[in-house]
């Protein structure tokens, strides 16, 4: 998939998706540097033949257990390929192809898509009898295994937003059963005239702005509004990217922009306070809810913007679906659900309230992993149900094949087992994906009757801030304890541990970033105030005892 994700329009970037949708081995990784450090078209084919051809096995065992590793002629094979909205795509696109077909291999270009769309195909190109919740309709289960074939990218629409149609038709019928027996007139009264259509109401909930970054959201996004309408849900679509006046991909737009600013979009200024929103980022794969604030205006407009937007961040997104998930669950025999092991995933960037209301509420079990979809995919990918999210809006609900078979063997009799294998579809299964999480969360959301302020009441985040500063190396910050407490340099800790302790409610981690040269701090408190200084003095503590550029925090 060639995008650089959320990062500015100059920015290039690929994510490799394996044979079963997944993302990289880690073990690739390395091997994956080298290639790209290569400085000669002679080193290129050196470390393809020494490295990557004589590596494969190894490397694809990694992450996401045994793959088939048995030689396959590379004839057989095809590469799918997908590209964002950046203007260096085509090149980068011709050049991807052609290197593919030096290999020896078939590629096929699926065009403009989303990084979630491109998981998706590649797994159903690989699993021709089922998607990756065993749904792909019987057509294209003919598709052949390997070879120059690419599924069609329906097949996604047809999985994903056909799982959330029937979901939301059942819904509806159930509320129109529900009304027509309150409506009921008295034996003998003349009949109502009220049986008519669905109660599909208009209300201003109704519609759902989306920022799309001026993405590939856009284009993927445009099949969602007939068939959304039909459910009576108003999908209007902002930072297109098209027309005269479009802005620039992900330029003070995107998931990443209002999750980290805290401030609406650009073009979003005439969108009427407290109106549901919600963000996608470049390439689809992140998604925010949001609620412009009366007085706060876009980003583009130079406003210094409301601290009071309502943000509905990843962690949000994540406890609305295990809310409704254990719900679900719990309507099912407890004999069907024995042994089921349930695993919710975050970061230490997870607000400290959500973590509590996973644990202590919903008492379901909390797992905390390095920063990175990749650790979290994989702590949840080995429970029956993973469910990960990264506060920035990335994550996915895993069910596993044995849960399914389970909950399929019932679903004739279960209305809430079959509700759950529609989930599993309606939930892309290979990756986060925005399109699939903004269906997810507007079906919980009226299945459940809840206003965006019943959902924000959940539990109440705890105040906090982010920091990034500069220090001449920041491999020289290691960390342990999924990056909750630093290793070297000495004494470090010690500093932050100290300051943390005088602060109510007060948590707080330095570490270095994996995509920036930079040591992002975070803190939370008590107050807003209590978290900026805690925030603020912990980056002192980094910048004094590894050597930080330029002015003091
Ligand atoms: C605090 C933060 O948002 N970190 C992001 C960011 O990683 P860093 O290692 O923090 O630079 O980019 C990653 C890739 O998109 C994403 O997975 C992660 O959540
Ligand atoms: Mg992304």
């Amino acid at each position: 998939m060639i995008t650089a994700s959320h990062n500015p329009i100059e920015d290039n970037g690929v994510k490799m998706v394996e044979p079963d949708g997944g993302m990289l081995p880690q073990a690739f990784e390395p091997i994956a540097t080298e290639l790209a450090n290569c400085s000669s078209d002679e080193e290129v084919a050196s470390v393809l033949r020494d490295r990557v051809m004589a590596s494969a096995p190894a490397a694809t065992s990694g992450a996401h257990g045994a793959h088939a590793t048995a030689p396959v002629a590379r004839g057989a094979l095809t590469v799918l390929v997908g590209h964002d909205t950046r203007p260096s795509a085509p090149a980068l696109m011709a050049a991807a192809l052609a290197g593919v077909h030096a290999m020896g291999v078939h590629a096929h270009s699926c065009g403009c898509v989303t990084t979630p769309q491109l998981h998706f195909l590649v797994y159903i190109a690989n699993h021709p009898t089922g998607s990756p919740a065993a749904a792909v309709p019987a057509a294209q289960a003919a598709a052949p295994a390997t070879g120059p074939v690419s599924p069609p990218l329906q097949s996604y629409y047809d999985t994903i937003v056909g799982a959330f149609l029937t979901l939301m038709e059942e819904h509806q019928q159930q509320q129109q059963q529900q009304q027509q027996q309150q409506q009921q007139p008295p034996a003998g009264s003349s009949s109502s005239s009220s049986t008519t259509t669905a109660a599909i109401s208009t209300s201003p909930a109704d519609t759902v702005y989306v920022d799309c970054a001026n993405g590939v959201g856009a284009a993927q996004l445009q099949p969602l509004v007939p068939a959304l309408a039909g459910v009576g849900i108003r999908l209007q679509l902002r930072n297109t990217g098209l027309g005269a006046a479009a802005g620039l991909l992900n330029c003070k737009c995107g998931a990443d922009f209002v999750q980290k600013e805290r401030l609406p979009p650009s073009d979003f200024a005439d969108v009427p306070a407290g109106a549901r929103c919600c963000s996608v980022d470049g390439d689809a794969d992140r998604l925010v809810y949001f609620s412009p604030a009366a007085g706060s205006s876009g980003g583009g407009s130079g406003s210094s913007g409301s601290s009071s937007m309502g943000l509905w961040d990843g962690d949000k997104v994540a406890m609305l679906a295990a809310v409704f998930i254990r719900d679900l669950m719990s309507q099912l025999p407890a004999e069907l659900m024995e042994g089921v092991q349930v695993c919710c995933v975050q970061t230490a960037y997870a607000n400290g309230a959500s973590t509590a209301y996973l644990r202590d509420v919903l008492q379901l079990p909390v797992v905390c992993t390095p920063t990175g979809v990749k650790y979290l995919h994989e702590a949840a990918h080995g429970a029956d149900l993973g469910l990960y999210f990264e506060s920035n809006g990335h994550g996915t609900v895993l069910f596993s094949a044995r849960l399914r078979e389970r909950l399929a063997a019932v679903a004739g009799s279960h209305p809430a087992a079959r509700q759950l294998l529609l989930l599993s579809r309606l939930i892309n299964q290979t990756v986060g994906d925005a399109i699939s999480g903004l269906l997810l969360v507007e079906l919980i959301l009226r299945r459940k009757g809840w206003s965006l302020a019943q959902w924000q009441g959940l539990y109440t985040d705890l105040p906090s801030r982010q920091l990034k500063l500069k220090v001449p190396d920041r491999t020289s910050i290691t960390t342990a304890d999924a990056e909750r407490v630093c290793v070297s340099p000495a004494g470090l800790q010690e500093a932050i541990d100290a300051i943390v302790a005088k602060v109510p409610q007060g948590r707080a981690f330095a570490r270095p970033s994996g995509t920036e040269d930079a040591v992002r701090v975070y803190a939370e408190a008590g107050s807003q105030e209590a978290a900026d200084a805690l925030a603020r003095e912990v980056a002192q503590a980094v910048y004094d005892l590894a050597g930080g550029v330029g002015p003091r925090p």
